[in-house]
């Protein structure tokens, strides 16, 4: 299953926090990662291998959102931070709104990813 790992600037350190703490799951044979560019890299460094698209707020989240239409993402774990403002804030809703479009499970906090990652663990 293809799993995308987003997370604004201000909730990048949540992300890596949260990957390390599931680890088991996000090193699963089955699981591959994708990620925008900057997420991405502190996923690399963080020891997950992730195939990195562009930064979100230059097509990042767009091509993201484009796997999610076309059935190759599958789950999308995407930290948003409420309390800054994003230049590229139409793709970040236009990726929201295509995950609902698909029945694609969406999680914007690491309280709600927990959850989910739970659940497919069982
Ligand atoms: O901006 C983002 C999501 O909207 C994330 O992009 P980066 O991972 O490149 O910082």
């Amino acid at each position: 299953m293809e799993v995308a790992l987003i997370a604004h600037d201000g909730k990048k350190a949540e992300m890596v926090q949260f990957i390390n703490e599931f680890q088991d799951f996000f090193t699963r044979e089955d699981i591959s990662l994708v990620s925008t560019g900057t997420t991405g890299l502190k996923v690399e460094k963080a020891g997950f291998k992730v195939t990195r698209f562009l930064s979100g707020p230059i097509g990042g989240d767009a091509q993201i959102a484009a796997r999610i239409a076309t059935g190759q993402c599958k789950l999308v774990l995407f930290f948003r931070d409420p309390l800054e403002k994003h230049p590229h804030e139409p793709d970040v809703l236009m990726l929201l709104r295509i995950c609902d479009v698909h029945d694609i499970p969406l999680a914007t906090n690491p309280a709600t990813a927990a959850l989910l990652i739970k659940s497919l663990k069982q």
